[in-house]
């Protein structure tokens, strides 16, 4: 009998939900070609939930995700919330739902594809060759960390503390190194050692695993180099493992390597199989509600639950192969195509990506 999985959907705010609904099309495409079975379990998440339940992330919601083996996320926030209290933010509700889970490990592959080069802003001899992955620490560091507003000599202050400590950078840190080690052996770990207290522990404690792995050639960049260096040297970068406010700042900055941060995918993980799986980009409100996002960054993130948290690494790699035989047709979303008047929606791209998909 096939094994049901089951999958908690969470589409979120604005282009949450239309990149999810593109992603669960091609999860039962493949659920048809390769006998895969999913339960989808929907639950109220951000914004929405905040409007509907007085908070960004219900006990149902939670609940949903814990008897979950996968969660499927779209995005969350939106200016509706800008100006609310810290506890009503749909942001809020993403750094619970990381931190309930226990999902400290956040990988996001950037991959050029050949055919996206004209996207980027980047030459294609600087581009090319350019496949990597950066490895964010999760669920600890200064969007965690204690933060309130206090009176000072000139007036209102504002305080965040950033705080880590040895084990939250070893287990991270561990994970990088055998990824790289699955890979091309080259690990950069980015930090800011030169300023800050908590680079330093990380920058030790690194130090310290690397024997362990003695084939994987390490570098240590400071993260204002490394951002100069992704735009100056991608291709010479392998796996980027960081801590969690430089992995967002950067993956961003990978994101247009790309061509675009509506082609980058994340898995966010623990100790186990279970993953959370979610496009790097936020919900768009500049888009939100024209179909014109692009839901290739989610799909690839399903691609990325087949064969991280299920090993369905045939389905994984026909979703890999999918995406990339429609982008070698010639096929855009506005925002990859050169020729915007050619653009597809995201309904039409997911169609496609639908179409393509094969055993
Ligand atoms: N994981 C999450 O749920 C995240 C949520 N956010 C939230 O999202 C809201 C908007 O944040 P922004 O800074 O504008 O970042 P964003 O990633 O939502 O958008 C940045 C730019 O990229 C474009 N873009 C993003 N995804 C796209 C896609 N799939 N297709 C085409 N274009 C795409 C947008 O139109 C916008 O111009 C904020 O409330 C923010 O807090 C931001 C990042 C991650
Ligand atoms: C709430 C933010 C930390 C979301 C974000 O930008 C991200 O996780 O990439
Ligand atoms: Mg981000």
């Amino acid at each position: 009998m096939t094994d049901v999985k089951k999958i908690a959907v969470l589409g979120g705010d604005g282009i949450g939900p239309e990149v999810v609904g593109e992603a669960i099309k091609v999860m039962k495409k493949t659920e048809e070609l390769f006998g895969l079975k999913f339960e989808f379990e929907h639950g109220l998440f951000g914004g929405i939930a905040i409007d509907e339940k007085g908070t960004p992330l219900p006990q149902e919601t939670l609940d949903i995700c814990q008897r979950a083996d996968a969660v499927l996320l779209g995005a969350v926030g939106g200016p509706k919330w800008d100006n609310n209290s810290k506890e009503l933010r749909p942001e809020t509700g993403l750094l619970g739902i990381r931190k309930a889970l226990g999902l400290f490990s956040n990988i996001r592959p950037a991959t050029v594809f050949d055919c996206l080069m004209d996207a980027s802003t980047l030459k294609p001899e600087v581009l090319e060759g350019t496949d990597l992955i950066v490895v964010r620490e999760l669920t600890g560091g200064i969007y965690f960390g204690e933060k309130f507003r206090r009176d000072g000599e000139h007036g209102q202050e504002a305080v965040d503390t950033c705080v880590y400590n040895v084990s939250e950078v070893e287990r991270i840190v561990r994970q990088a190194f055998e990824i790289a080690q699955k890979r091309s052996k080259r690990l950069a770990s980015v930090d800011k050692a030169n300023v800050l207290e908590t680079s330093r522990l990380w920058r030790e404690v690194v130090n310290r695993i690397a024997p362990e792995y003695p084939d994987v050639e390490l570098e240590h960049v400071l993260v204002d180099n490394c951002a100069m260096q992704l735009l100056r040297r991608p291709s010479s970068f392998d796996v980027i493992v960081t801590e969690n406010m430089f992995g967002d700042i950067l993956s961003d900055e990978a994101a247009m390597l790309t061509g675009s941060i509506g082609m980058l995918s994340s898995a966010s993980l623990g100790e186990g199989s279970f993953g959370l799986y979610e496009p790097v980009h936020g919900s768009a409100p500049d888009i939100a509600g024209q179909g014109i996002s692009n839901p290739i960054a989610t799909i690839l993130s399903v691609a990325l639950m087949y064969r991280l948290t299920f090993g369905y690494e045939e389905a994984a790699q026909a979703i890999e192969n999918a995406v990339k035989s429609v982008l070698d047709a010639g096929h855009r979303t506005g925002d990859i195509a050169v020729d915007k008047s050619k653009a597809l929606g995201t309904e039409a791209m997911g169609e496609r990506i639908v179409a393509a998909l094969s055993k």
